[in-house]
């Protein structure tokens, strides 16, 4: 982490007191559960003073140091450990820490937390404890913390990504660069409110502020169309459509390996939507299996196949089965109507002779496969997660949280209203409408009030994190 970056955002303004004053010193678990070690931490003034009363000594700062660990008060030895000293507020809390790495026995870590515990000052962490410390001394900004339960929650490889870019301040550092231009705007209309009658204040303040305000608003608007969080949080929306028969329940039971759909070889067997999410090569999505789109022979069958065009509207990527078998794919797809990207499957390559196999005349990318047989569908695997890859890069990083998309939509809409207002606002009320801009912004990182916020960030973190 770069110290002189991060205290040129002042985060530290909105710490209410130095690195460890006054606070508990609490400690936890750090480590998850059933492993051969486990690693305790200890974070507040106490957490120096429990280090000697259990290992003797204070270590080196940050170096490792085998000891005997023993019961404070009983001097029995509990287990013989590393212990680290990280004092503050060179450290991640910013507090003092200390840190036992002990063996992962339940009774062993037990017998070592119990004693920690008994030391007076101390007391359990709750859940997200050191991290919200860590934002409250100005070490990290609420994207960060954020972005590290994301880190610890990862499943897929993408997830890691993008959660590491956050956790190491990627969002914070755009969205505090949006916040210092919105000042420098506002502080150009400002000026123009507090000098009115002086001649050395350009006349046009206001018009040097509009280009600024004009390019801020298209950032923030881009980043609020950019759907990338979604596609790498929730996962890619990937429909598989086609004809009745064509494979397509086949299709979602092989690329699941499991056997959730009903395939039958008669046409309409399937009639409601069928999801399963998955982990495509490193990137989640949700496949769906729709109804084959035919006309309709019942009122349930037509209801599922207006399910499964609704669905493939709203897909990320529409796979269209076609059965080779049955001939040659149609002139033109029937689902290019979706205007998704879709890309044509030809199915059942096992049964066909080369000429059924050729590919239609679509304009779309196509793969040739056997659902049943298991031919080209790790090509295909490879590629849906290739597709999903290519979404979810950016050279930005994206707003990946509901709570993310508000403070900026806030932001959007303050600029929104200044912008088509320019003319008519006086200085003040264009002034107050880019202020509110930047609070709004300023929530986001937690540079400006978020009390009331810290509660529902620091509740999904797990104990000892
Ligand atoms: N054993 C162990 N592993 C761990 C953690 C931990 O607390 N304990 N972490 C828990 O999150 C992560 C590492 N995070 C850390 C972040 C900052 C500092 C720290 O002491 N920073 C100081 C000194 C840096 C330096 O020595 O150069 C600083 O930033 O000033 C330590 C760990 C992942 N692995
Ligand atoms: N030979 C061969 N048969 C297949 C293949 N894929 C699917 N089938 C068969 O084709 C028939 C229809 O398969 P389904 O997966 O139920 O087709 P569907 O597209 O889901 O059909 P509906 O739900 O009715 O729209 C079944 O008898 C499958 O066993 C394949 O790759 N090769
Ligand atoms: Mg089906």
């Amino acid at each position: 982490m770069d110290v002189q970056e991060k205290s040129a955002i002042d985060k530290s303004a909105i710490a209410p007191r130095g690195a460890s004053g006054g606070a508990d010193t609490i400690a936890a678990v750090s480590s998850g559960s059933g492993g051969a070690v486990a690693v305790l931490r200890l974070s507040g003034p106490q957490a120096g003073a429990v280090l000697v009363a259990l290992a003797g000594r204070l270590p080196e700062p940050r170096r490792a140091h085998l000891a005997r660990l023993r019961h404070p008060t009983s001097g029995e030895v509990l287990d013989q450990g590393l212990a680290l000293w990280f004092p503050g507020p060179r450290s991640a809390t910013g507090e003092d820490m200390a840190e036992l790495q002990i063996h992962g026995g339940r009774a062993v870590v037990a017998a070592v937390l119990g004693a920690v515990l008994d030391v007076p000052g101390l007391r359990p962490a709750e859940a997200g404890e050191f991290t919200r410390r860590a934002f409250l001394n100005g070490r990290i900004d609420l994207t960060e913390a954020e972005g590290l339960a994301d880190l610890i929650g990862a499943q897929t490889e993408a997830q890691r990504r993008l959660a590491f870019a956050h956790a190491f301040g990627h969002l914070g550092q755009r969205v505090e660069e949006w916040r210092r231009r919105l000042i420098r705007a506002m502080a150009l209309i400002e000026a123009g409110i507090d000098f009115a009658d002086e001649d050395d204040v350009p006349a046009g303040a206001r018009a040097l502020a509009r280009p600024e305000v004009e390019a801020l608003h298209a950032e923030l608007t881009a980043a609020l169309a950019d759907r990338r969080g979604a596609l790498v949080r929730e996962g890619a929306l990937i429909a598989i459509a086609g004809l009745p028969n064509a494979g397509k329940s086949s299709l979602i039971n092989a690329l699941a390996q499991r056997d959730i759909a009903i395939v039958s070889d008669e046409p309409g067997t399937t009639r409601d939507l069928l999801e399963v999410a998955l982990d495509l090569d490193g990137h989640k999505a949700t496949l769906v299996d729709t109804a084959g789109l035919r006309e309709a022979e019942s009122k349930v069958e037509a209801e599922g196949i207006r399910r499964a065009r609704a669905r493939m509207a709203e897909a990320d990527l529409v796979l269209w089965v076609h059965d080779v078998s049955a001939g040659p794919a149609p002139e033109a797809a029937p689902s290019l109507e979706t205007e998704r990207p879709l890309w044509l499957v030809a199915n059942k390559i096992d049964r066909a002779g080369p000429a059924a196999s050729a590919p239609a005349a679509w304009p779309v990318r196509s793969f040739a496969i056997s659902a049943a047989g298991g031919q080209g569908l790790e090509e295909l695997t490879r590629a849906l997660g290739g597709f999903i890859a290519t979404r979810a890069e950016g050279e930005h990083p994206a707003l990946i949280r509901a709570r993310h998309r508000a403070s900026a939509g806030e932001a959007d809409s303050h600029l929104t209203l200044a912008l088509e207002q320019w003319e008519r606002l006086d200085d003040e009320l264009l002034a107050e409408e880019l202020r509110l801009a930047a609070r709004a912004l300023g929530r986001m990182t937690g540079v400006i009030g978020v009390e009331d916020l810290l509660d529902v960030v620091f509740r999904e973190f797990c104990i000892g994190k």
